[in-house]
């Protein structure tokens, strides 16, 4: 996968390169590639926001640095082709484990990191003819811009690309996963400040442990966030036995 990410403040992107991100990079699994957009300004003071027509508090970003910036971009990849945009915007569509998979099958991902009030809304028009945009939203607060969701764009679509996460197994067990949130984990020692940990897990019974991690998961989800379970048709689920 190649990415690319344009930016007033690249090294806010410089966690990319960290772990196992940038183990990713260092094996050929992951190529990225950050951008400066005050390098697309043609002003002396390289300016890239200006006041909104129509009033209003702050300042939007100009169309002229963006249009060049994402023309850039798209010169330097393969001939012909159509990379998705993702512009990361409070306004977007919100980022979920479904979204990061959908992600992980493009080839090519492009990220647009707004600062200000936001990008000029011709930017994202005029690339409609050449990338397939997709403005998303990590969450329900307000950033200052895009960057942040950046990296938990990439982290999060990072670790389902093959070979990267050492165990892939984890995968099928972590939260949001299958829609439930993982049941709790314990390591060495057995004993720690007086706590002990389940008889079940020190079983050797692995049926037995999967049938129990199963029930805590599904426990721990109608506890933590019943608004999963409300969206899933959870074979045999007894919703009764779930009263917490
Ligand atoms: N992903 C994500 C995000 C972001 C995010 C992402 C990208 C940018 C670029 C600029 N900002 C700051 C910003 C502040 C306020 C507003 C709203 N105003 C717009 C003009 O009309 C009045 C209302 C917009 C933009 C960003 C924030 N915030 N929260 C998420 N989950």
């Amino acid at each position: 996968m190649r990415i690319d990410v344009v930016t007033v403040f690249p090294d806010y992107l410089a966690p990319l390169q960290l772990s196992l991100l940038g183990k990713a990079q260092e094996a050929g699994r992951l190529e990225a590639h950050v951008h400066d957009l005050r390098a697309f300004t043609t002003d002396r003071h390289r300016s890239v926001d200006d006041t909104p027509y129509g009033g209003g508090a702050g300042m939007v970003m100009t169309p002229g640095p963006w249009g060049a910036a994402l023309d850039a971009v798209l010169a330097q990849g393969p001939e012909g082709a159509r990379p998705r945009l993702v512009v990361p915007s409070p306004a977007g569509r919100v980022f979920t484990q479904d979204v990061a998979a959908e992600y992980a099958a493009d080839p090519w991902l492009v990220f647009a990191c707004g600062r200000y009030e936001g990008i000029d809304a011709r930017v994202l028009e005029d690339a409609r003819s050449r990338y397939d945009v997709d403005e998303l939203s990590i969450g329900d607060y307000v950033l200052f811009g895009g960057e942040v969701a950046v990296l938990v764009v990439v982290e999060a679509v990072g670790r389902l690309l093959p070979g990267v996460l050492g165990n892939a197994e984890s995968l099928a067990e972590e939260s949001h996963t299958g829609g439930l949130l993982e049941a709790p984990t314990w390591t060495k020692p057995a004993q720690w400040r007086g706590l002990g940990v389940p008889d079940v897990l020190v079983s050797g019974d692995h049926a037995r442990i999967a049938r129990w991690r199963r029930d805590e998961s599904l426990r721990r989800t109608a506890s933590t966030r019943p608004d999963l379970l409300a969206r899933l048709d959870v074979d045999g689920l007894d919703r009764a036995d779930l009263a917490v």
